[in-house]
């Protein structure tokens, strides 16, 4: 059995919390937070590394309360800093950018960056990093995504705009949790 799950793909930040306080733990990459759960209840992972609550934008999503009813046990608790950027498929300035990919979290983060720019259409993907893969997918010219400086540059986008977060401390806390 693999020790641990976790959101992917590779560069998330779930990703990235991962290899800083769990280096060199076998682990496996999920597409959503309802496949990690889904492989933790069927026991094909030991454990789920699982984004809980962001410090200034509250819980992501129902996943505090999906650890809780499931009846998981949270073994340790880890808070990542979460610096968010701007990238795009084709160098572009932001006034041309009229679509925004990105995790909701990440586009609830940046609200207050965003407010004078009305005019874009912000999109929900499963992770940053799926949001950058449909990006480069639909080979998008005047859309961005909000993901990290390290998952845009390992994807060959442009950054457009670094540490767009509305707050300087913002930081997300993740669960590790166990099928108990
Ligand atoms: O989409 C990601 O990269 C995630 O790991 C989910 C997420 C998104 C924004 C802040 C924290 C976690």
């Amino acid at each position: 059995m693999t020790e641990l799950g976790l959101l992917g793909p590779e560069n998330t930040y779930h990703d990235m919390a991962r290899q800083k306080f769990l280096p060199n733990v076998s682990h496996v990459l999920f597409h959503s937070f309802d496949d990690v759960f889904k492989a933790l209840k069927e026991k094909r992972i030991k454990k789920a590394l699982i984004a809980i609550k962001n410090n200034t934008s509250g819980l992501v999503g129902d996943n505090l309360e999906r650890i809780k009813t499931s009846g998981h046990r949270i073994l340790e608790q880890f808070e990542l800093p979460i610096h968010l950027c701007l990238g795009s498929f084709k160098a572009a300035n932001i006034e041309s950018i009229k679509k925004i990919y990105s995790h909701p979290m990440a586009i609830k983060e940046t609200k207050k960056f965003f407010v004078k720019y009305s005019h874009i259409t912000f999109i929900s993907s499963t992770s940053t990093v799926s949001a950058i893969h449909e990006l480069k997918n639909n080979r998008e010219k005047n859309s961005g995504v909000i993901a990290s400086k390290e998952a845009i540059e390992a994807n060959d986008l442009m950054l457009l705009s670094e540490n767009i977060e509305d707050n300087s401390t913002n930081s997300t806390t993740f669960a590790l949790v166990e099928n108990a």
